[in-house]
């Protein structure tokens, strides 16, 4: 069992017990869409994660407000927040208080299987929803797909290798990420984005984002260099003294199309 069978197992467990959403009165501030953004200029989207099941223990204590105000000024694209609480230590209510705090748009970052996971995303303030391409079967993606679409999310469409992003594609996703780790081994290789950038449909508009494993401005500018428009950046982020100055060099050492 590869620990992405044993997250999506954890995960049905969890579900069976989530509620039916109820009216809410929580206020969000207006997001612009991060498609947009990202087509006109490279981006960082900024993290929040206090722990996972590669690296344990981040930063468990960190004031995840005052975290993403970092990123917001720093000029984040984006903020992604990891809600799986088991093996991430996250929680939806992280999510609602970072989508009350920033003008952003804000990613919700879990193991989607279900259309109430979406429901509960959305009404926590989240704008973007991920869904992974190797955690569901191709009616399960595209379902998923056709619902978070029917409410307005924009949607991560998460790839691994040549013939995940090929499903990719055929769905109709904007916004393609290639995750540089490789969930089933935890396997973290910046080559996988040169890879799948090869024969990746930049013409058709689609937006190449570069996911994990990124530590350095040379690892940020490599990946622009291999046509990514956003990066996503998690541990660097949470260990760094100065986020906001990662973020800043970053964007500079972005490749000017
Ligand atoms: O902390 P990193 O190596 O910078 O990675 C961030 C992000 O890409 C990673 O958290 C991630 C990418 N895809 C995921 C799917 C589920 C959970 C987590 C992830």
């Amino acid at each position: 069992m590869t620990i992405l069978d044993k997250i999506i197992a954890t995960k049905r467990q969890e579900i069976k017990h989530y509620t039916t959403i109820q009216e809410s009165k929580d206020v969000f501030p207006e997001k612009p869409r991060l498609t947009d953004h990202l087509r006109n200029k490279n981006g960082v989207i900024s993290e929040i994660k206090r722990a996972s099941p590669s690296k344990g223990d981040i930063h468990t204590t960190v004031d995840i407000v005052a975290q993403a105000k970092k990123y917001e000024e720093a000029g984040a694209a984006a903020i992604s927040v990891l809600t799986d609480e088991t093996y991430f230590k996250g929680s939806i209510d992280d999510l609602r208080l970072v989508a009350q705090a920033v003008s952003v748009p804000v990613l919700c970052k879990d193991f989607m299987i279900s259309e109430i996971q979406i429901d509960r995303a959305k009404q926590a303030g989240a704008t973007i929803i991920l869904l992974i391409v190797a955690a569901l079967e191709k009616e399960e993606l595209e379902q998923l797909y056709r619902y978070a679409k029917a409410q307005s999310l924009e949607i991560l469409v998460e790839v691994h290798d040549e013939k995940e992003m090929a499903l990719a594609v055929e769905l109709g996703a904007e916004l393609i990420g290639v995750n540089n780790r490789n969930l089933k081994t935890f396997e973290v290789s910046l080559e996988r984005t040169a890879e799948l950038a090869k024969n990746f449909p930049f013409n058709s508009g689609r937006i190449l984002i570069s996911e994990s494993g990124l530590h350095t401005k040379e690892d940020a500018q490599f990946v622009y260099g291999c046509g990514a428009s956003g990066i996503l950046v998690g541990e660097a982020l949470m260990r760094s003294e100065n986020p906001g100055a990662w973020i800043r060099e970053a964007i500079k050492g972005a490749v000017v199309r």
